[in-house]
């Protein structure tokens, strides 16, 4: 043990007991649909803030609640405070509340505040009144200092006063919800006679269930032991067909989503959280990360989470947290590759996808690195290939074609990636899309400010081109190339190669044409040509666009020519004239 601090002493707790169980059948389940949704976002998630929601976030929360698809929220404690009880009035008076959505409040099992949670609600079309109180052994014993009886009577008569109540109020429909809080740490037979015991006073049919909610209040086992939990209770519970097995689980271990989606294995059928998991401590079970990993396996989740910047933006406004930006399918970062091979991987596949998809829509998602398309959160392709030292040519590639529409050749790729990464390097910084093609321009397409195409004239012969080219070099002012050979290109390379004095030869070429500008529609288009060239056999490579494809390609083969440092002399003929 470290002596560093006497406190840190593993030998303070105990392990979670295992359930003994030899019918456990939820391991070989699979989520087939998705359950029904209950949003606590304005209740669990606002009790845990350091501010509260306002009166106006609590209503921009609920608005996004309902477009993101919720058809039960609970919207607060109203017996807690006046802005609880206030918001609820708001909700109802204000008609606020669209007909397939329900609320839902919280209340603890004393009278008062039943009262004024009924209250509350007076004039609901429907609500959900969810009753709790705390059934753990620690709690029992410290906390309420009463016995497994006196708990379950508290219990009971809780859910009998609901019944006054609401008897009192017939306008509304009414569901029941009672939660034995802190179901985790209570011995699970005595769970389930408490749960029974509201059941029975509560007395639901199938049409007219109840809502038996199981919360691991604080999480203190793995997920499969809860799941274990679960599926004893759906198997032992009295009404099973009348009762809605709901689930509320933390995420103290980090396991929250894991323990919600095994609960749904073991039998549940609804399930409570909140939007990014925001909640007392560690948080509540996140839906957004559950649903979407739901949506991850071809299921509808039945929520929609393709606006997801506005759910951040709201949820960052309303609960004054950050979204961290690794946080699963929200984050910022979390569908962005910096590193190299991953870039590579992502491109390779997403080109395959789009092809695929031209042919046939329905094609099955299937891209590296990445379990869902990006696009469908409204991420794009510049939120996913984010350009760092950690980089390789495939990334860079990826954003001059995405941004610019420059489809470098394979070995321009390999020749360029090294100029980013000494950038990247040297500004120990990401590097934008802007900065990359700067960097293209200044190395391959800036040296005609040195030396640039003024005209040429082509003789086409069946077997050889002539080529007269006039250059403008801001050194030796008109110098005129004349060249023969098997093409233009030859032609000019050995003209060039003449004028220069050393042997040039054109190693690769590429050309194609460029997208118009957005917003320029009567633009002439432009192409853009790449060459890789040899002069005293050292590889230059370099690009140029014009209108004219052929003025592109003669001007990219100069400028690989004068990267390398030579400059095109005058003729004799040339020099006499002057
Ligand atoms: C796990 C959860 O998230 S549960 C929800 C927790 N959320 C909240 O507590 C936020 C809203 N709560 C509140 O604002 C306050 O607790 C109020 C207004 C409801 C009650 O306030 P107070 O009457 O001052 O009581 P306080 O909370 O200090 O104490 C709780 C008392 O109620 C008892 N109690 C606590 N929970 C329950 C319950 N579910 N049912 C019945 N009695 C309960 C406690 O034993 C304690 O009794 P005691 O006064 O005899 O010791
Ligand atoms: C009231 C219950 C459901 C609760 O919030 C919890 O146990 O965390």
């Amino acid at each position: 043990m470290s002596n560093i601090n006497s406190s840190f002493n593993h030998k303070k707790y105990r392990a979670y007991p295992s359930i003994p169980k030899t019918d456990r059948r939820w391991p070989d389940q699979s989520i087939k649909a998705a359950p029904l949704w209950c949003s606590v976002d304005l209740r669990d998630g606002n009790q845990a803030l350091i501010e509260p929601m306002s009166p106006s976030q609590k209503l921009d929360m609920f608005k996004l609640l309902v477009d993101v698809g919720f058809k039960e929220i609970e919207v607060g404690f109203p017996a807690a405070s006046a802005p609880d009880f206030d918001f609820v009035r708001q909700l109802i008076e204000q008609d606020l509340i669209p007909d397939d959505v329900t609320i839902q409040v919280l209340t603890q099992a004393r009278e008062p505040l039943i009262a004024r949670s009924f209250a509350a609600l007076k004039g609901a079309k429907k609500a959900i009144v969810h009753l709790y109180n705390s059934t753990s052994t620690v709690q029992r014993e410290q906390v309420f200092k009463k016995s497994r009886d006196e708990i379950k009577t508290l219990a009971i008569q809780g859910a009998r006063w609901m019944q006054e109540f609401a008897a009192a109020q017939s306008e509304t429909k009414w569901s029941f919800q009672y939660s034995p809080e802190s179901f985790t740490g209570t011995e699970r037979e005595y769970a389930l006679e408490v749960c029974n015991a509201v059941i029975n006073v509560w007395q639901p049919t199938p049409d007219n269930k109840v809502i038996i909610n199981l919360p691991s209040t604080v999480e203190t086992s793995t997920p499969n032991v809860y799941a274990d939990q679960i599926e004893w209770i759906c198997d032992n519970i009295s009404h099973r067909q009348s009762v809605s097995i709901s689930l509320h689980t933390h995420n103290d271990r980090g396991c929250g989503v894991a323990a919600s989606e095994l609960g749904v294995l073991a039998g549940a059928d609804r399930i409570e959280g909140t939007l990014l998991g925001n909640g007392e401590r560690t948080g509540n079970m996140d839906i957004v990360t559950m649903a979407m990993n739901i949506y991850s396996q071809g299921i509808d989740p039945k929520l929609d989470f393709s606006d997801m910047d506005r759910i951040i933006a709201t949820i960052e406004r309303c609960t004054q947290l950050a979204v961290h930006p690794r946080h699963p399918y929200a984050g910022e970062l979390v569908f962005a590759a910096f590193s190299g091979s991953h870039q590579d991987a992502i491109n390779k596949c997403m080109a395959i996808d789009a092809a695929q998809r031209i042919e046939k829509p329905e094609t099955q998602w299937q891209v590296a690195y990445l379990p869902i398309d990006p696009r469908d959160l409204g991420r794009t392709y510049q939120q996913v290939i984010r350009i760092n030292s950690q980089s390789g040519k495939g990334g860079v590639a990826y954003i001059l074609e995405q941004d610019y529409g420059i489809q470098m050749p394979r070995w321009m790729q390999v020749d360029f990636s090294p100029h980013v990464q000494q950038h990247a390097e040297r500004s120990e910084s990401e590097v934008s899309a802007t900065i990359i093609h700067d960097i293209f321009s200044s190395t391959y397409l800036a040296a005609q400010k040195t030396a640039s195409i003024d005209n040429y004239q082509l003789n086409r012969q069946s077997n050889a081109d002539s080529l007269e080219a006039q250059i403008l070099d801001t050194n030796n002012g008109a110098v005129t190339i004349n060249g023969q050979g098997k093409g233009v290109l030859d032609a000019f390379v050995k003209g060039l190669s003449a004028s220069i004095g050393s042997d040039i030869v054109l190693i690769d070429y590429s050309e194609h044409a460029l997208p118009s500008k957005k917003g320029a529609e009567n633009e002439q288009a432009e192409a853009i040509a790449y060459v890789q060239l040899s002069v005293q056999g050292a590889r230059y490579c370099a690009a140029a666009k014009c209108h004219d494809i052929v003025t592109a390609s003669l001007q990219a083969v100069l400028n690989a020519v004068t990267r390398s440092g030579a400059t095109c002399q005058r003729s004799k003929a040339e020099l006499a004239a002057v």
